[in-house]
């Protein structure tokens, strides 16, 4: 209560109808916080004081991302926006041509779960959760990419795991995703696929933008000393869901920007419409790189990597590590940014003591349960889409001691860390 007061703005009601200055903030740390330990601790004793038939049955029986996709793609809340007093579905079917007896059982199961508000009877309008769904937010594209690639993925994750041919497999190409597309005649990695489609690619790099926003990435900006550094190279930048809102925040920063070229195209439309100034400021440049062959840019103060090791199996992830610790200068800091895992029992075997979230206070899981369910759902989206994985700390560390990197210091953005790094060749 006190973060949204803070934020100049009333505390919602499930029923506001408008954004609240928070849900685009870029730093929402304590607030990220305290949802974490309230999401955990009201989800364990609802757990704990319900039957487990209750439980099993909420868990295996929710459809709720069928009717998310129902919405999004009949762009049902940019059609409500035209309508603040509610939309009776009879209209809303006429021009979504879905029938309205159908549509009416979809928007009330999303309105009971506090997406939309049936305001009278059958008349439905948007509120702040709805509003997510327009169809040009990129966390609505980021929900589609969860409703369809992800879904393919999971429709087949059993035979995936049990199919003698693949079922040992780290390779991207036998992940779920593209086992599950095999008989359409696609074939190699989801990034391969992306290269060859640029609506899916550019979709994917909006979802990105999404997914910083979800987790809350940008309070980085906040808590790294970005005012000590001069030089800052974004690896497997996408189209700079990062490295523009750095720029634009810290102008003296020279920014480099490296992916794959087809990328780097998008990321140049991208940074055209959404930082025309940052590129009159030439602070900036965009240079291709196949980061799984190639060292990037020498020298640089800082490398970021967000979201890049968890697309990647152990041999890969290491290679793109070695990589950029062959371009590091001995003054070079590596961050990487991303999910660190921990395990659901109190027997650690990482050493929390560098662990970025704590541990959740007794009874609760030291995890924090549902409150931090979304790095484990990311864990299993990695395996569906990329054959990959989130890891725990222990395992980033043992990535990084393979490419001669050892750890500094835990940056902790809530829901997502920053593990800095520096090379172990200044200690020798
Ligand atoms: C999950 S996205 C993260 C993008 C960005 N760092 C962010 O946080 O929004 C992974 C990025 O890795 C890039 N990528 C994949 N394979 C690559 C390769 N071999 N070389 C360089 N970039 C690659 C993709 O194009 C994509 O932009």
């Amino acid at each position: 209560i006190v973060e949204y007061e803070k934020a100049g703005g009333e505390v919602p009601t499930i029923d506001t109808a408008t954004p609240h200055p928070l849900d685009s903030a870029h730093d929402t740390l304590a607030l990220k916080k305290a949802v974490r330990l309230l999401e955990g601790a009201c989800q364990q004793l609802c757990v704990t004081l319900a039957s487990p038939q209750h439980t099993i049955t909420n868990i295996v029986g929710s459809y709720d991302w069928a009717c998310v996709r129902v919405a999004i793609r009949a762009d049902i809340t940019n059609i409500l926006t035209e309508h603040p007093d509610g939309l009776h579905v009879r209209e809303l079917s006429q021009k979504v041509r879905i029938d309205e007896r159908k549509l009416s059982r979809i928007l009330r199961l999303l309105a009971t779960r506090g997406c939309y508000r049936e305001v009278k009877p059958d008349v439905f309008t948007n509120n702040r959760l709805s509003l997510g769904l327009l169809s040009s937010g990129n966390v609505a594209i980021l929900a589609g990419m969860h409703t369809d690639a992800g879904v393919k993925g999971a429709s087949v994750l059993y035979e995936n795991l049990t199919d003698p041919e693949v079922s040992l497999s780290n390779n991207p190409t036998n992940a779920p995703i593209m086992y599950a597309l095999r008989d359409k005649g696609v074939k190699g990695t989801l990034f391969d696929l992306m290269q060859s489609d640029p609506k899916k690619r550019e979709n994917y790099h909006r979802a990105m933008i999404g997914l910083g926003s979800v987790t809350g990435s940008l309070s980085v900006l906040n808590l790294f000393p970005w005012n000590e550094v001069a030089t800052v190279c974004d690896v497997g930048s996408g189209i700079g869901a990062f490295s523009l809102p750095l720029a634009k925040t810290y102008p003296h920063l020279q920014i480099t920007c490296h992916d794959m070229g087809e990328v780097l195209i998008q990321a140049r439309e991208y940074w055209d419409s959404n930082g025309p100034e940052v590129l009159q400021r030439q602070k900036v440049e965009f240079l291709p790189l196949d980061f799984l062959r190639e060292a990037p840019v020498k020298g640089q103060d800082v490398y970021y990597l967000r979201n890049i090791i968890h697309d990647w199996p152990d041999a890969e992830a290491a290679v793109i590590l070695r990589n950029v610790r062959q371009a590091m200068a001995p003054h070079s800091r590596l961050l990487i940014e991303g999910f660190v895992l921990q395990f659901a029992s109190r027997g650690q075997r990482d050493d929390t003591s560098h662990c970025s979230t704590g541990v959740a206070p007794e009874p609760m899981l030291p995890n924090f349960g549902a409150g931090n369910a979304r790095m484990y759902e990311s864990d299993l989206v990695m395996m569906l889409l990329h054959n990959a994985r989130e890891r725990n700390l222990n395992e980033c560390l043992t990535l990084g001691d393979l490419a001669g990197l050892s750890l500094e210091k835990i940056w902790d953005l809530g829901e997502s860390s920053v593990l800095e790094f520096k090379s172990k060749q200044i200690d020798s």
